[in-house]
């Protein structure tokens, strides 16, 4: 761990206070959010999460509740297992041999291209890893792009080119004997595995496997949580930091006066609704009517005010704010007067002049009547 780690987590090997650690994240996402050429159309680069951890350690149960506290967010999650190397027959008639918990067993190439590629805004294939078999099998799952990648897997930080993608590591850390308590569960009721196999796998490939090259890798996470999906605290940490990262919209970066509404399923609901060539004239002028009074009433939020008390129908006095008054509206002929019907509907009884903006000749000197 890095000098400037923000330790927030206790355990009993490390120096923390409460849950997780941020290793020198704040200043390493610069390629988030970034400025390309320019602003809307500039593909926004995802933003990459790995999580590492023992198997059987919680970490689809970490990414899952990520996943869920992101809503308003297209995620895509990408299981490092699903690009495990199939058996050849031979390897398949030893299957109690093969060590599924070494980085060779995994075809790293096939990963990074799918990845890089997912990166830059491709619908990706991703194979449909059958653990009873041993084997992918068809289909394989499409993924589409989407603002955060999570990468989830026991081996995501051993190869560099994995980790060099990555905005965010996290290694989820849980005691051994819970991680081999729930494997025993999971591989004899959901793999159909007996317990013999399942504890001489562990002690020959899993654990062994678990200390030289999972562990080791502890090292490169940003933030560790200890009992994975137990931990709010930490996952709510993360939640928040993913949010500010994708919050920070490319025109604020170039314009700092600029407020980007915090967008929900309903405000990316409409914007597909207007962008859609099959919507008709009424619903576009209804839809866009609705984001305009929210681009109004967000704008009317960032007036001045000033504190007024008032006494309410059970005497109680109640401090507030009083609008500020004297305001007045200014349309501009010719933009189609769109926001009229919003501030009329918004402040009630306000003035709007209007300002019409023209050309005159071909020397292009604006003028401006009012
Ligand atoms: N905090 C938890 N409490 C109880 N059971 C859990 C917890 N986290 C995970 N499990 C169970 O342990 C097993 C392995 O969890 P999982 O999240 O799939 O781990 P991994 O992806 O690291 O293999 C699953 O059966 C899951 O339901
Ligand atoms: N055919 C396979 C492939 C993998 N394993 C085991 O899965 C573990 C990794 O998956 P997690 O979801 O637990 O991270 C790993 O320990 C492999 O031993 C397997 O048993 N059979």
């Amino acid at each position: 761990m890095g000098p400037d780690s923000i330790n927030l987590l206790q355990t009993s090997t490390r120096v923390h206070f409460s849950g997780l650690h941020l290793n020198g994240l704040e200043g390493r996402d610069s390629k988030i959010g970034q400025p390309t050429t320019s602003t809307e159309n500039a593909p926004r680069q995802p933003f990459i999460i790995g999580v590492a951890g023992g198997a059987s350690s919680g970490k689809t149960t970490v990414c899952n509740m990520i996943i869920d506290q992101l809503h308003d967010q297209r995620v895509a999650l990408v299981n490092q297992e699903s690009f495990y190397y199939d058996l050849t027959d031979d390897e398949m008639s030893l299957v109690h041999e093969y060590n599924f918990d070494h980085p060779d067993a995994f075809d790293t190439e096939n990963l990074l291209f799918c990845l890089e590629n997912l990166k830059s805004g491709k619908v990706i294939d991703i194979p449909n890893y059958d653990f009873r078999a041993h084997k992918s099998i068809l289909p394989s799952r499409k993924v589409n792009p989407a603002d955060v990648i999570i990468l989830e897997g026991i081996l995501v930080f051993h190869d560099h080119r994995l980790r060099d993608l990555m905005n965010m590591k996290i290694f989820v850390d849980t005691d051994a004997d819970l991680r081999l308590s729930r494997r025993i569960r999971r591989d004899t009721l959901e793999k159909g595995r007996d317990i013999k196999a399942v504890l001489d796998q562990y002690s020959k490939f899993v654990k062994p496997a678990f200390d030289d090259f999972i562990l080791p890798t502890k090292k490169y996470a940003d933030i560790i949580i200890p009992r994975g999906g137990d931990n709010h605290v930490a996952i709510d940490l993360i939640v928040q930091h993913i949010h500010t990262k994708l919050g920070q919209h490319q025109l604020c970066k170039i314009y700092p006066n600029l407020n980007v509404i915090h967008s929900t399923f309903q405000i990316r609901g409409m914007h597909t609704i207007i962008r859609d060539a099959q919507t008709s004239k009424h619903d576009f002028i209804f839809y866009s009517d609705r984001l305009i009074r929210l681009v109004v009433e967000q704008g009317l939020g960032h007036l001045p005010f000033k504190e007024k008390q008032v006494v309410t129908p059970t005497g109680s006095v109640y401090t507030g704010v009083d609008f500020c008054k004297r305001l007045c509206g200014i349309s501009v002929i010719r933009s189609g007067e769109s926001m009229e019907n919003a501030l009329r509907a918004c402040c009630k009884g306000i003035k709007i002049g209007k300002i019409l903006i023209h050309r005159e000749g071909d020397n292009a000197n604006i003028s401006k009547l009012a």
